[in-house]
């Protein structure tokens, strides 16, 4: 399998605080791989260092091919409210595109995202969702090399969270694109990834790599249910621990005694 992005030692350090140090992982071609860590962590320090939002201050980042999308939670302030929908998912193309190409790249992302109808809309006249929609239309008709989510459904209910879930299945089924995707949601991790990156506390380095072994076609009560993902979800759990401090059982119990036997001498 061809990579479409490596990360080589890669580390970042803001003033005298260190973010992320020496990691390095491959994303192949038509992957998923969801990146999971303790809050503050260095989670979003790498999506901007795989961007080029920042430099890192350590290593490096190979991306194959020219095209990068992002798709950040929060889609309020990722789309221009003056814009349609239409305008928003052509934007990026304007300087690249002509006129008509735009218009076809556009009406097909909205097709897949199913908001051909609010094509001519703004985006402030659509549900969180269906704003969340649209970024996600406007990533696919860059088509990207590579398409980085930032916690994308994370400022979404529930059953939309579900729902995006599964367009992000199919569009990456259909579409064949790559995909890294951060989230806090080990559950997210698991429905979603082919791989899973786990990330330590601060600052993150990468405590797993590990291969999701469940069908390519999901869905939201089959896979859920289903034994090997209840396992991963608990092996990422108990990997999520690293890098915390462990309570001292002994110690905690000895207090507890002491205190309980104090309480029973006051009330005596
Ligand atoms: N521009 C900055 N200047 C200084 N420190 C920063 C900057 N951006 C992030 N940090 C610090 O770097 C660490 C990692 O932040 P980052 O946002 O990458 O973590 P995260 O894992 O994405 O957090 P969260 O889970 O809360 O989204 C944090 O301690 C944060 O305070």
């Amino acid at each position: 399998m061809t990579n479409m992005l490596e990360v080589a030692d890669l580390g970042h350090t803001y003033g005298e605080h260190q973010a992320i140090a020496g990691l390095s992982f491959n994303v192949g071609a038509g992957e998923l791989v969801c990146v999971v860590g303790p809050s503050g962590c260095g989670k979003s320090t790498l999506l901007r260092t795989i961007s080029g939002l920042i430099t890192p201050s350590h290593g490096s980042v190979d991306l194959n091919g020219d095209h990068l999308a992002v798709v950040f939670q929060d889609y309020s302030r990722s789309l221009f409210p003056w814009l349609s929908v239409q305008g928003n998912v052509e934007f990026p193309l304007r300087r690249t595109t002509k006129r008509a190409e735009r218009r076809r790249r556009a009406a097909e992302a909205l097709e897949w995202v199913g908001l051909t109808d609010a094509a001519k809309k703004n985006p402030w006249q659509l549900s969180g969702g269906m704003q969340q929609r649209v970024a996600i239309a406007r990533a696919l008709a860059y088509q990207p090399s590579l398409l980085l989510m930032d916690e994308p459904f994370a400022s979404v209910d529930a059953q939309t969270r579900f729902e995006l879930e599964d367009l992000l299945l199919k569009v990456r089924r259909e579409l064949g694109a790559t995909v890294l995707v951060v989230t806090h949601d080990i559950d997210e991790a698991v429905y979603l990834g082919d791989r899973i990156l786990v990330l330590s506390g601060s600052p993150a380095r990468l405590v797993a790599d590990l291969k999701v072994d469940l069908p390519a076609v999901r869905d939201q009560v089959t896979t859920r249910t289903d034994e090997k993902f209840v396992t991963l979800r608990s092996r990422v759990a108990r990997l999520l621990n690293v890098g915390k401090p462990t309570v001292d059982i002994a110690k905690w119990a000895a207090a507890e005694r002491e205190s309980l036997a104090e309480e029973a001498l006051a009330d005596r």
